[in-house]
Parts: structure tokens; C-alpha cells; sequence
């Protein structure tokens, strides 16, 4: 079967000419690869500024995060990689803004970021409906524009007809394509996604990464500032990474510290077999592994 052809939604890839690979040297104090920073003709979508974090703990602060920069453009789509402990989840939880940066500053154009994770936290008692319906009022869409605007996005992440369901009825995958539409019911510019499909089987998953860059690329066609998606997603897996981004942000444990950025200038929508990926995730997990067996020696 043939595989349909994306654009790249605009700004960042569409307009990147410089090479591929960034390193920490070659960013901007921003964060941002010089590249970017050309396509940056608006304000990025999201932008953390020297962030960092500690936690207090018996035996003094723990820094988790150290002066981390990074700047996601609007319409773009990134992949934070790194290993387990060294801080991402706590990274989307300041961007986020559901905690606070013990130094620096996060900023996010639009309403509040919306959050998915790998537990899909949808209500039991209510239906697949009435969750993304939930959604749709606390942001104040008026009582009757909520019903077909939640059928119209249960058919954007193609679950047309389980308006109804409830929670049990649908398998782990329509679980999480229920979160994806409620978090999008949000009409949030950032999505922030952390192990999103890391529960599911691998064949689930690998539709799930097809459908999440399809609706991706929609919801920023046409490419309007105002309309445009950006998405910060965590993951462990590398291919996963190389797969979905637009741009793969590696970070550095103990503390967590931007290691190393690449671009991926590889054409939507991509299939984790492809050489390509493949090739690439190889020299991003070589990095990976010096950062794991660097954070073991310390
Ligand atoms: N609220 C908290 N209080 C104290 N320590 C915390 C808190 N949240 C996170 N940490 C510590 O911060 C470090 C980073 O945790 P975090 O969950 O952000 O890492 P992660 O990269 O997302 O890990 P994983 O990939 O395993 O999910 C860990 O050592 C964790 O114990």
C-alpha cells in the first residue's frame, strides 16, 4: 500500500537548509540550532529559558535539571530522549506549569499546555464522549456546540461511532486515541506528551505513531499561526524518536543537561523499519549509551 506524502507543517523543517546534527557548541543561548533560529519568524510556541530544577531531599537538594534552554518552534514537532531518572518527566511537568522552575523561566504561547501521558486518566464513569465533552467546557465552548464538536474530534483520531463507550468497552489503543482528542479538545498550541504509547503492544503502537503524525499534520494544515500544533513528546525509544521528530533532544543525566540535538530531516510519515530511521537511531543511541555509561562512572 502506498504511504500518503506529508509536507512538513512549516516553520522549522520546511525552512531548515543547515546540517542535520547540532551540538551544544553550535546552539544559540536559547537552545535553539542556528538554523531555527532563522525559521523562528514568530515567537516559539514553547520556550524554557536557563531552567532549573532541585528537589529537597534528607540528604540536601537534588539538582535534577541544569540550566536547560530549549525553544520548540510553533508547528514542530520534538523528541525528548534520555535515559530513565534523568529528569524528562520533570521537564514536562515545568513546561507544563503544573511545577515550578527553581530557576529560569518557561513560557508557552497560548492557552496551557495540553498533557498526555501513559495512563490514559480518562473518567470510568463517564463515556468517550462526555470526557472530551468535559474538556470542551472548562475551556468554555457553549452547551451545544460541545457534542458535535467532541464527534468531530473522535473522527479526527478516526474512533467515529464510540461516542457512547465507556472507558471499559475500548481497548488500550481507542483509550489513548480518546486522550489524544481530549487533550486537542483543549485547543491548546502545545501538546506535551509523556510515554504516551509505552504500554501498549508494538503493533498498537506503531498504528498509534502513524494516526498521532497524520493528526498532527492536519490540525496545522493550513499552516495559520493561530491553528498551529507543537508537540514536545518524552520517550525512552530512540526509533520512536527518530520516527516522530522533526528534531531529537537528547538529554544528560545527573543533572539533566541538553547533551546533544539532531534534526531529522526525514519526510512524514516514516515507518520504524525504514533504513533511514534506522540509521539514524543508530547514531543517536551510540550518544545515548555514552550519556548512560557517563552518568554510570559519576
Ligand atoms: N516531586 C519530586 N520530589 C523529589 N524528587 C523528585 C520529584 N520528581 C522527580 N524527582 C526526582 O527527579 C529525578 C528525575 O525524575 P523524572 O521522573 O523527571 O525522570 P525521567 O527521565 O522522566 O525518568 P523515567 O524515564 O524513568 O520516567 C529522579 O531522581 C526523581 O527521583
Amino acid at each position: 500500500m502506498s504511504r500518503p506524502v506529508y509536507d512538513s507543517p512549516r516553520t522549522a523543517e520546511s525552512t531548515a537548509t543547515a546540517e542535520s546534527t547540532t551540538t551544544p557548541e553550535s546552539t544559540t543561548t536559547a537552545g535553539v540550532p542556528p538554523d531555527l533560529v532563522r525559521a523562528f519568524a514568530v515567537p516559539p510556541a514553547l520556550e524554557l529559558r536557563g531552567v532549573s530544577k532541585s528537589f529537597g531531599h534528607p540528604g540536601g537538594d537534588q539538582l535534577v535539571l541544569d540550566d536547560i534552554s530549549l525553544a520548540v518552534a510553533p508547528g514542530e514537532f520534538v523528541c525528548l530522549l534520555g535515559a530513565s531518572g534523568c529528569g524528562k518527566s520533570t521537564l514536562l511537568a515545568l513546561a507544563a506549569g503544573i511545577d515550578e522552575p527553581s530557576a529560569g523561566a518557561v513560557s508557552a504561547v497560548g492557552p496551557r499546555p495540553a498533557l498526555m501521558f501513559q495512563e490514559h486518566a480518562l473518567f470510568p464513569w463517564l463515556t468517550a464522549g462526555k470526557n472530551i465533552e468535559l474538556a470542551l467546557r472548562l475551556r468554555g465552548v457553549p452547551r451545544r456546540e460541545r457534542r458535535p464538536e467532541a464527534e468531530r474530534l473522535l473522527g479526527l483520531v478516526r474512533l467515529s461511532g464510540a461516542y457512547g463507550k465507556r472507558v471499559h468497552e475500548l481497548s488500550g489503543g481507542m483509550r489513548q486515541r480518546v486522550a489524544l482528542a481530549r487533550a486537542l479538545a483543549q485547543a491548546s498550541q502545545v501538546l506535551l506528551m509523556d510515554e504516551p504509547f509505552a504500554a501498549l503492544d508494538a503493533i498498537t503502537r506503531d498504528l498509534l505513531h502513524e494516526e498521532l503524525i497524520r493528526v498532527w499534520h492536519e490540525w496545522n494544515q493550513p499552516a495559520t499561526d493561530a491553528r498551529s500544533l507543537s508537540v514536545l513528546f518524552v520517550t525512552h525509544n530512540v526509533r520512536e524518536a527518530v520516527r516522530l521528530g522533526g528534531r531529537v533532544v537528547l538529554l544528560a543525566s545527573r543533572p539533566g543537561r541538553i547533551a546533544r540535538q539532531w534534526r531529522i530531516d526525514l519526510t512524514y510519515p516514516r515507518r520504524l523499519e525504514d533504513e533511514a530511521v534506522a540509521e539514524k537511531a543508530k547514531e543517536i543511541t551510540e550518544e545515548l549509551r555514552k550519556e548512560i555509561s557517563r552518568h554510570a562512572r559519576s
